[in-house]
């Protein structure tokens, strides 16, 4: 078995409890209320730059000229090509570029995105690499079951096709197969520290979606 369908096989359960959270479901049948999809579009425009920055440091600490144009190209991805997408659905749902600037991200946002950059940061290329494959294969396949079961005339359905592409599931094979060269190449507690860090980040994955069905945010003073 490949080293990243081991993280996959470790992590079944967890991805189970992610296809059936409310919010997930409610995307599927598009009933999901146009508050919660507001929310969560909303924080996750501020998690993509987050991301984008993460990829765009785990690109810097490649060991090989093609990992710096992969994660590299997948940062522009991040910031330019998934932001358009919620860039439509903002207009849609008149979120102003000034509203967008004038919302705090939420603890889960915070929490997400802080933990991916430190990871970014002070990780080694392999934990940071498996670190952010979650981001990629978790939608991929959340997208693609939600595709196989979308309601008709789903108000959702941009967002449904984005994850489920062909271009998007590609991206995942590609950074299944930098983990897997990487894990091959490492010791067995960094294959370790790579199965902590793509756990971490599959639970903070199910805590996103889990926030904005609960429209999350930071309690009475806290705010
Ligand atoms: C929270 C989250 N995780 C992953 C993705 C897919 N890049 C996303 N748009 N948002």
């Amino acid at each position: 078995m490949s080293f990243s369908q081991s993280l996959w096989n470790a992590n079944q359960a967890l991805f189970q409890s992610t296809l059936e959270l409310p919010f997930n479901q409610e995307l599927a049948s598009g009933t999901l209320s146009r508050e919660r999809f507001r929310h969560y579009m909303i924080q996750d425009a501020h998690y993509l730059v987050a991301y984008g920055r993460a990829l765009a440091v785990t690109a810097a600490k490649s060991d090989n000229a093609e990992g710096v144009v992969q994660f590299a190209n997948a940062a522009n991805e991040a910031v330019v090509v998934e932001r358009a997408l919620h860039g439509g659905f903002m207009r849609d749902f008149g979120v102003t570029p000034e509203q967008f600037a004038a919302t705090p991200l939420t603890p889960a946002c915070h929490h997400y995105t802080s933990y991916l950059l430190a990871t970014a940061w002070s990780a080694t290329y392999p934990v940071a690499v498996a670190a952010l494959l979650p981001c990629f294969w978790i939608y991929a396949e959340v997208g693609r079951d939600i595709h196989a079961r979308s309601a008709k005339d789903n108000p959702y359905q941009a967002w449904v096709d984005t994850y489920a592409s062909e271009e998007f599931h590609a991206a995942v094979r590609g950074v299944c197969a930098t983990v897997d060269r990487l894990a091959e190449e490492a010791t067995e507690a960094t294959r370790a520290a790579m199965h902590a860090a793509y756990k971490d980040a599959a639970r903070l994955e199910w805590m996103f979606w889990d926030s904005a069905y609960r429209l999350g945010d930071w309690q009475g003073s806290l705010r």
